[in-house]
């Protein structure tokens, strides 16, 4: 008889970790009933650490070594990722080798009391422990002040409700999978708001070497196009793991046109700049690499 193929899942253990790595082993499941998924869900150093910004205490790394070091002792065969958590540098023997279909990529204000968003000139208690976040909103609310907030999803939404912010900022992929869209009061177009790098993407990482041929019906193509334009754009950028940065590519259904912006920001409290370049998926990397060596270039120009 043949033997039964498990495929274990290492996974924070946040409601939307256990949430977007259900979803990656329910589509395993669905193109390959005949493997065994299983979740291995695990506590993280950036889940441990939540006092202080993310920035300060050694960046996105924290919610990845643990998971890294599961798929090496080989307790796990597949981590599961939101994108935007994925460090740029990956680990040679650990590639990313597969990117699902893209959520809602944009962000949204939720409000302590929805009748807020409207407030724009008012001195509101904003909470969000991004750069990224924080020097795009202060064109949104000039008067408003960005303290910060930790925790996940559901802890910062009752940070709101019980009055210690008047608002955050979340991802309406997050809101979307944990079902709670309705709480997004002001939705952010990417024009007034650009993305993360990777945002609404799940990132399936495993041992480089190995056969995941089983993963080929869930990697997406688009998507794949679209975070490696994000992704190489930001690695050039990379000086301070602290800079401001962010990036959202779309592939144009109709044209196959690859489009990417980018907002480059050497330090918060320095003005920023966005710019964007168009191209073919196949370019994807060149068309990241290119956008940040012009924009830096624009930037030192002073214009
Ligand atoms: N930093 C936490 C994080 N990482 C990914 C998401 C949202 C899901 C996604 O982008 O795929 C969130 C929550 C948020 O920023 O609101």
């Amino acid at each position: 008889m043949k033997e039964e193929r498990v495929i274990r899942i290492g996974t924070r253990e946040s409601r939307l970790a256990m949430w977007q790595a259900e979803y990656v082993a329910r589509q395993i499941r669905t193109s390959h009933p005949e493997i065994k998924v299983e979740l291995v869900p695990m506590t993280t150093t950036g889940d441990k650490i939540l006092h202080r910004a993310l920035d300060q205490v050694g960046g996105k790394g924290l919610f990845v070594k643990e998971l890294d070091l599961a798929l090496r002792e080989k307790r796990t065969d597949l981590s599961v990722h939101s994108l935007k958590d994925v460090p740029m540098e990956i680990p040679e023997d650990l590639p990313l080798l597969a990117f699902t279909g893209r959520e809602d990529p944009r962000d949204a204000v939720i409000f302590r009391d929805r009748n807020l968003k409207e407030e724009t000139g008012s001195k509101l208690r904003i909470g969000t422990s991004s750069s990224r976040r924080r020097i795009q909103l202060q064109e949104l609310y000039p008067n408003a002040d960005f303290p910060l907030i930790r925790g996940n999803v559901q802890t910062r939404l009752q940070k709101v409700e019980s009055g210690e912010y008047d608002g955050t900022v979340l991802a309406m992929a997050g809101l979307k999978r944990l079902g709670l869209e309705d709480r997004a009061d002001r939705i952010l177009e990417p024009d007034e708001m650009l993305p993360a790098a990777g945002q609404g993407i799940l990132a399936i990482q495993g041992r480089a070497g190995e056969d995941y041929s089983f993963l080929e019906e869930i990697d997406d193509e688009d998507s794949r196009a679209e975070a490696l334009a994000e992704r190489a754009f930001i690695k050039v950028l990379q000086g301070g793991c602290s800079a401001p940065s962010a990036a959202y590519a779309k592939m144009d259904a109709k044209t196959q046109a690859l489009w990417l912006r980018g907002m480059y920001c050497p330090q918060e409290g320095m003005s920023y700049m966005k710019g964007e370049r168009k191209g073919t998926p196949d370019q994807a990397e060149a068309i990241g690499k290119a956008l940040a060596e012009s924009l830096k270039e624009r930037y030192t120009e002073g214009d």
